[in-house]
């Protein structure tokens, strides 16, 4: 029907209403072309498109907090919080050594502030690089025998070489640390009215005539010998520490350490435990001294940084022997290094070395009195400081650095 067709049978009112509609039809379209502009069209586009591109990175950016969150997490081992009554300030000459750095992980999980002291002569920065820039450490590059002014509670006094190559290499600088760096910490002590504990070795007890060697014993060493820098250095170390105690009132502890070993021990320590492993994952030589019939007894680190803290905050200011009584001599321990690691190496006799103590083995009463005993079987520590040394060897093989923290699994 054509259109005028229809508007001839609509009724008046529906004509009205029609005419009506179209106007306001015209006004709208008119007045919405004039008022909305160009730009504002251009405007409300990019505002669209920001709130799509906001609603898109929305999930994305609560992602990567997350994540972010995470790794700020685990970017340092897990701490204790301690109230600041119980937070202790405390030093560790030789934090950055073999067994300064284990304590260093365990001071600092318990909550404490630990500010370790090194000059890298042994120690490693990399021993202690996983709490590099947490709040609480503090890493100074300095030599004990220079004096150091800090404020501190406490003084784990480490510093000094350990393995006898490394304390002969220049008996000289031995004898100072152990000398004048032990003053030097005896002073600090003194002046900020701090406990010192200092880590003698069952090397006071020289080569000794008394079986197992119990604290009461004076020891048998040769002033003069290859030795002598380290063996006469703890011992005159132990004469001052007792000499400020009685003199000053300093609370002075002292741990005479029997041999110790574990992970984070230098790959060219010298001492046995590491030349036996690294020959035997080599499949070179094993190297025993002499006829192999020296004993010794070893203990695995962490029973040894147990007993430090236990002795440190005991009440026992006379010498405490700390170490694993199980006694074997060199020739059964290389037996047993060769077997765990299951290798092919011969076991070969070299030339002994010059007053090398033909027996040691701890007499631990009194430190089984203060509630310490050994929990790492020597087995059991092997088997450990073995993959480390595995690790270690692959790690330097691909030019990378082994970095141990204390919440992997190896310690
Ligand atoms: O490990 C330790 O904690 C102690 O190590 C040394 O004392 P030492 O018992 O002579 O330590 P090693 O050099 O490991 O020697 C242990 C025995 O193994 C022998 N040895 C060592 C190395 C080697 O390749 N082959 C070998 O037969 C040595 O002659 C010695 O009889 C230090 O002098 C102590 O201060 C320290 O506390």
């Amino acid at each position: 029907m054509p259109v005028f067709g229809w508007w001839a049978i609509m009724s008046r009112k529906t004509k009205y209403v029609f005419i009506l509609a179209i106007l306001v039809a015209a006004i709208v379209v008119t007045w919405g072309r004039a008022g909305i502009t160009k730009d504002d069209m251009e405007r409300l586009r990019r505002e669209e498109l920001s709130s799509q591109i906001r609603e898109a990175l929305e999930p994305l950016e609560k992602r990567l907090g997350n994540l972010e969150k995470g790794s700020e997490d685990s970017k340092y081992p897990k701490v204790k919080f301690l109230m600041e009554k119980d937070r202790k300030r405390i030093l560790v000459t030789g934090g950055a050594g073999f067994v300064g750095s284990h304590l260093v992980d365990r001071l600092m999980m318990d909550g404490h502030e630990v500010v370790v002291m090194d000059n890298f002569f042994t120690g490693r920065k990399r021993n202690v690089e996983h709490w590099l820039g947490h709040e609480n450490f503090e890493l100074l590059n300095h030599d004990v025998v220079e004096p150091l002014y800090i404020e501190v509670d406490q003084i784990y006094h480490l510093a000094s070489p350990a393995s006898p190559p490394h304390y002969m290499y220049n008996p000289i600088k031995t004898i100072k640390t152990n000398t004048i760096g032990t003053l030097n910490m005896l002073g600090l002590a003194k002046r900020v009215n701090g406990r010192f504990l200092l880590a003698s070795t069952s090397e006071v007890y020289g080569d000794p005539e008394v079986h197992p060697q119990n604290e009461e014993y004076w020891g048998h060493v040769n002033p003069i010998g290859p030795r002598a820098c380290y063996d006469e250095g703890k011992r005159v170390a132990e004469t001052m520490s007792y000499a400020y105690a009685k003199q000053e009132h300093v609370q002075v502890r002292v741990a005479r350490i029997f041999n110790t070993f574990g992970p984070r021990m230098h790959m060219s320590d010298g001492r046995v435990v590491s030349n036996f492993i690294l020959q035997s994952l080599q499949d070179q030589p094993i190297t025993v001294f002499g006829a192999g019939k020296q004993t010794r007894s070893f203990q695995y680190v962490s029973d040894l940084v147990n007993g430090l803290v236990m002795l440190m905050n005991s009440n026992i200011s006379t010498p405490v022997n700390l170490g694993n009584p199980e006694e074997h001599s060199i020739l059964e321990f290389a037996t047993i290094i060769k077997n765990l690691v299951g290798c092919k190496s011969d076991i070969v006799h070299v030339k002994e070395q010059e007053d090398d103590p033909q027996r040691r083995r701890p007499d631990i009463t009194k430190a089984m009195g203060m509630g310490w005993q050994p929990k790492v079987s020597m087995i059991e520590g092997l088997n450990r400081t073995i993959e480390y040394f595995r690790q270690e060897l692959f790690q330097s093989s691909h030019n990378q650095k082994m970095i141990l923290r204390p919440d992997d699994k190896l310690v």
